[in-house]
This record gives C-alpha cells, sequence and structure tokens, in this order.
C-alpha cells in the first residue's frame, strides 16, 4: 500500500509539472516578448535600473494570501523604472511560492498607482526605449495575471493611466468608496501599452473599453460596478476593518481549501480563458489529473463513505 501510495505521489508530481508546463508552452512560454521579438530583458532591466525612486514591497503570509505594495507615496505610488525592475522581481518569487492561494495588489498611503513616473517617461520618451518599457511591463503584468493565485487589486484613491493597467491584471478589482479608475491615457496623447486595453476588453467587453478609453472616463464604483471593472465597494473603515483586512475577508471565501486545489482553480479558469476550446480542454484534463485520487481528494472520499 506504501508503494502504491508513493508511485502515485510520483505520477502525480510528474503529472502537476507537465500540466503546468503543457499550459505555459501552449501560452507560448511564460514571456510574450523573448529575443525572438528583439526584446533583451537584461538590456531593457539595466536602462530601468537608471531612473530610481519607490518599491514594490512583498508580503507572504501563513494564510496562503502574499500582499504586494506599490510603494511610492511621494509620487502617488508612480512607477519609477527601477519599480518596474522590483516588480519582474517579485513576480518571479510569486511563481515559484508553492504554498500560495491569493494575492492583494495595494498602493502606500492610501492611494493606488498614478501610472509610470513622469520624469522616467520624459526620459525614455523615444519610440525605441518606449517600446521597451511597454514590453518589459507587458511580459511582467502577464506573468502576475497568469499566477496560480487568485488575485485582487485594492483600490484605494487613484488608479491612472498604468495604474489603471496594472488593475486590469489582477482578476478582481475592490474599490474603496471614494477611489477611481482611469485611463488617462489619452490626455497624454497615448494609448495602454502595459496591456490595459487587450486586458480591458476582457473584463467590461469592447464597446465599454472603447468608452473608458476613449472618454478617459473617471470610474468610480457605482460605474465600475455596473460595467463589472468593480467586483465590489469596500465599506467604510470604522465598521468593517482596515481596507485590506476587508480585502483579505473577501479573497478568502474563495481560497479556503489547500492550495493544490485552490491553485489547480485558477490554472483551469485561466486555460478556459485564454486558450482555443480544444486546448483548453486537454489542459482541464490535466491539470484535473493533479487532483484526482490526491489527498484532499481522498480525504473528502473517506469523509464521504462514513456519512452512509
Ligand atoms: C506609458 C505611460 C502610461 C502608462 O504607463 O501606460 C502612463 O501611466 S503615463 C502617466 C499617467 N499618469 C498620470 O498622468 C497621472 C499624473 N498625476 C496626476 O495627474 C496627479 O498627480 C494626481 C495623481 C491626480 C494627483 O494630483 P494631486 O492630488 O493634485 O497631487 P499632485 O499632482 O500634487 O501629486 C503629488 C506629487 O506626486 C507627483 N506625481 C503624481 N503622479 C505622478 C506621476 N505619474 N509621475 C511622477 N510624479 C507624479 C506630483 O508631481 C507631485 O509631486 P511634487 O510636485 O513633487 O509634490
Amino acid at each position: 500500500m506504501v508503494l502504491y501510495a508513493l508511485r502515485w505521489q510520483l505520477l502525480k508530481i510528474s503529472r502537476g509539472c507537465g500540466a503546468w508546463g503543457r499550459l505555459l508552452q501552449r501560452q507560448s512560454s511564460r514571456f510574450v516578448y523573448s529575443n525572438i521579438h528583439g526584446f533583451d530583458q537584461v538590456e531593457i532591466r539595466e536602462k530601468l535600473q537608471a531612473f530610481p525612486g519607490g518599491s514594490i514591497d512583498l508580503l507572504k503570509q501563513d494564510s496562503g494570501i502574499a500582499v504586494l505594495t506599490i510603494n511610492n507615496p511621494s509620487r502617488m505610488n508612480a512607477f519609477s523604472g527601477s519599480m518596474m525592475v522590483d516588480l519582474e522581481e517579485k513576480v518571479t518569487q510569486l511563481e515559484n511560492w508553492t504554498d500560495g492561494k491569493g494575492l492583494i495588489v495595494q498602493g502606500a498611503a492610501q492611494t493606488f498607482c498614478s501610472g509610470s513616473d513622469l520624469n522616467a517617461v520624459r526620459a525614455i520618451s523615444n519610440p525605441q526605449d518606449g517600446m521597451k518599457m511597454c514590453m518589459f511591463m507587458q511580459n511582467s503584468l502577464t506573468r502576475l495575471l497568469r499566477l496560480p493565485l487568485i488575485s485582487v487589486a485594492l483600490v484605494e484613491g487613484r488608479a491612472l493611466g498604468g495604474g489603471a493597467e496594472l488593475t486590469t491584471a489582477c482578476d478582481f478589482r475592490l474599490m474603496a468608496s471614494d477611489s477611481v479608475i482611469q485611463f488617462v491615457h489619452k490626455h497624454m496623447g497615448l494609448v495602454p501599452g502595459w496591456g490595459g486595453a487587450a486586458r480591458l476588453v476582457h473584463i467590461v467587453r469592447s464597446q465599454n473599453a472603447l468608452k473608458l478609453l476613449g472618454g478617459a472616463l473617471k470610474v468610480d464604483p457605482k460605474l465600475g460596478l455596473q460595467i463589472g471593472l468593480a467586483d465590489g465597494v469596500l465599506e467604510a473603515e470604522d465598521s468593517a476593518g482596515t481596507p485590506l483586512e476587508q480585502a483579505e475577508n473577501w479573497l478568502s471565501r474563495y481560497i479556503k481549501g489547500p492550495a493544490p486545489v485552490i491553485r489547480a482553480v485558477k490554472k483551469v479558469v485561466l486555460s478556459g480563458r485564454e486558450l482555443p476550446l480544444s486546448e483548453a480542454l486537454r489542459t482541464e484534463k490535466d491539470v484535473f489529473g493533479t487532483v484526482w485520487g490526491g489527498p484532499a481528494n481522498l480525504e473528502a472520499l473517506a469523509s464521504k463513505s462514513k456519512h452512509k
């Protein structure tokens, strides 16, 4: 019996790596851009490091929920170049956090993020460098959204430009009652560059995406709930705890259970969202194979058999 259980565990581990590896392969690798696109990750990383300021802070908790904080309060949490590099490093840490189940992305000092640091943007405003920054951030935010964690953007204050795009790189968005999400790019003579337009169409459908981008509309919680950009509104702090406590309580109902099962939930939904049907079905089968007969499944079966 012990030998059977050991063989089964080894089979599931190989299937698990195989399933996730095949999913990423089917999504044509972890990165949207690589050297075949003329993208040199090392070169742009060094260029971005030349624009210091702020940090991206990561706290991984025993609860299985990590908290990622955009921390540059003197600049309304605008992304400096070094923060863009910091974000990529924290996403890599989260990709390797096998006990993780959930992620909350927040801004410091009760505001979310006001996009790229305009000082850095001015310095890399030539088309070549702008495109490289765009590809670097698209790689990082695509990997963020594809993490096998259920993620929530906790929006307080303002999420502007790239900050609005960052909210779309999470599975859900919770908004404080006085917060605003605004794709201000038009006012900058721009369109989203961090992947926010592509993700926004999937979240609110193309007609609403055209209105939000074409009109640079301010999305308050009421409009956010109406068009599906917001998944919940935080209550006043005195009655329901801090915004972070409220976000953790909201998320906890969806990540209650063993990490392998919760991570498998995200993987099957991710493949359904991103892959053509036949490939999504094959991936679902592979992910199913990693939990079928696993500890949580066997325990549930054992407890059910006692109810006869
Ligand atoms: C490709 C780029 C694109 C993208 O990533 O897709 C972008 O994101 S471009 C940037 C888009 N973001 C913006 O245009 C927002 C710019 N900021 C503002 O509109 C306002 O600052 C605010 C966010 C609405 C806040 O206004 P207010 O409450 O009046 O505070 P201040 O304006 O005084 O700001 C405080 C302080 O913060 C600095 N700040 C704010 N945002 C940025 C930013 N994006 N880059 C750099 N610095 C920023 C602002 O300059 C003030 O600093 P001090 O003047 O030194 O006090």
